[in-house]
């Protein structure tokens, strides 16, 4: 669902801000300090209620100022709008109503971020993969969001119990009926949308050198012995997760592995072909999705580390699976040449020049 029209206000270096988007790609160019970036996290705020770049939203908050707003206008008129307070306190509004939480931003404004924490897809720890994963679950099936905070409030429950060392299983019993029903859930889910991911990932891989990629591959690992149902797996560990004082096993310990040559892929792999893996999984995930709920992909720097080819055949991939996306970069031509060689509306790309916190539309030079 791609935004037309986005206004913030005190956020970072950006005192007020009024943009109308109103095309398929936006450049955001200037240099090193501007404020490009922020207005990337001021979208990312927009449809998931935080930034992907700071923990703690008073950091994002303009230095002087109590409040931050963003707001922002979706094609076919749906609205959304943010406010984070210095004191920690906020608003969430959906269509000038008062949401009761991020999961419905995130609903309204799908998002794909790529930025310089995108490897971590590769070289970070599980949750981040996880995370990836959900995001795709989540999107593609709408019954995940609650069996997910059903089996994480029982495995809440369940640890708690853990913690006291000793087991009394009439207390146990209830929470452990709820662990199983709604993990063993999540994980046929993730499953399901595993096996499309898997397939449109390979497919993207087959545009890359197949003497590089043609030996990638990616595996899911369900959180639990392969051979074993979730309430066995429990059971199995029942001794060692009270010495531990937590539940080892479960998908909360799911993951997916991308291996080359039997090796963990980041070990492999250069900067810019990992950069072209994640890419390639990124986009894998929103053609995972719904036509009609197709993402906004946010791409902060797009040119550092791809070359020309590579940039050129990003943009073709987004193109095929995103409704909107927004760019940053410091050279105006070097930022709209990977777009310019694309059908229409994917070639008419609307520039913006960000200068010290002030942004203006800017003609892109032929
Ligand atoms: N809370 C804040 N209040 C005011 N200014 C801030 C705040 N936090 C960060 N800044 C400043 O806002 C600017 C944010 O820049 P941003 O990261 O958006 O730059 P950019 O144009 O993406 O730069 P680069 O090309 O270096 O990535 C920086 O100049 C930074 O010093």
């Amino acid at each position: 669902m791609a935004l037309t029209r986005l206004a913030l206000r005190s956020f970072r270096n950006i005192a007020q801000a009024d943009l109308s988007l109103g095309a398929t790609v936006v450049l955001f160019c200037g240099a090193n300090g501007s404020g490009k970036t922020s207005l990337l996290e001021a979208v990312h705020m927009l449809g998931t209620g935080r930034s992907f770049r700071s923990r703690q939203s008073q950091g994002v908050i303009q230095y002087e100022s109590e409040a931050l707003t963003v707001f922002g206008r979706l094609h076919g008129g749906r609205t959304l709008g943010v406010e984070k307070r210095r004191d920690g306190q906020g608003r969430i509004r959906v269509n000038q109503t008062a949401a009761e939480s991020s999961s419905q931003l995130a609903a309204c404004l799908p998002l794909q971020v790529i930025d310089s924490e995108s490897f971590a897809a590769l070289d970070g720890g599980p949750g981040v993969r996880r995370q990836l994963l959900d995001w795709t679950v989540f999107h593609v099936e709408h019954s995940f969001a609650g069996h997910w905070k059903a089996y994480q409030s029982a495995l809440k429950q369940r640890n708690a119990l853990l913690r006291r060392g000793k087991i009394d299983s009439k207390l146990l019993a209830p929470w452990e009926l709820q662990l199983v029903r709604s993990g063993e859930i999540v994980d046929a889910l993730r499953r399901t949308v595993f096996e499309k991911l898997y397939g449109l990932f390979m497919e993207r891989l087959s545009d890359l050198p197949a003497a590089v990629f043609g030996d990638l591959d990616i595996h899911y690992r369900g959180g639990w012995k392969k051979d074993l149902s979730l309430r066995e797996a429990l059971d199995a560990g029942l001794e060692g997760d009270l010495s531990q004082g937590f539940t080892r096993v479960g998908p909360h310990r799911a993951d997916i592995r991308f291996v080359i040559h039997g090796q963990p892929a980041h070990l492999v792999l250069s900067r810019g072909q990992q950069k072209m893996a994640v890419c390639a999984l990124r986009t894998a995930m929103a053609a995972a999705v719904d036509g009609t709920q197709r993402p906004v992909f946010l791409v902060d720097d797009l040119p550092s580390e791809l070359d020309a080819n590579n940039q050129a055949l990003f943009a073709r991939w987004i193109s095929g699976c995103a409704s909107q996306v927004l760019v940053t970069g410091i050279d105006h031509a070097v930022t709209a040449q990977p777009w310019l060689g694309l059908p229409a509306p994917w070639c008419e790309p609307k520039m913006f020049h960000v200068e010290h916190g002030t942004v203006r539309e800017a003609e892109i030079e032929p």
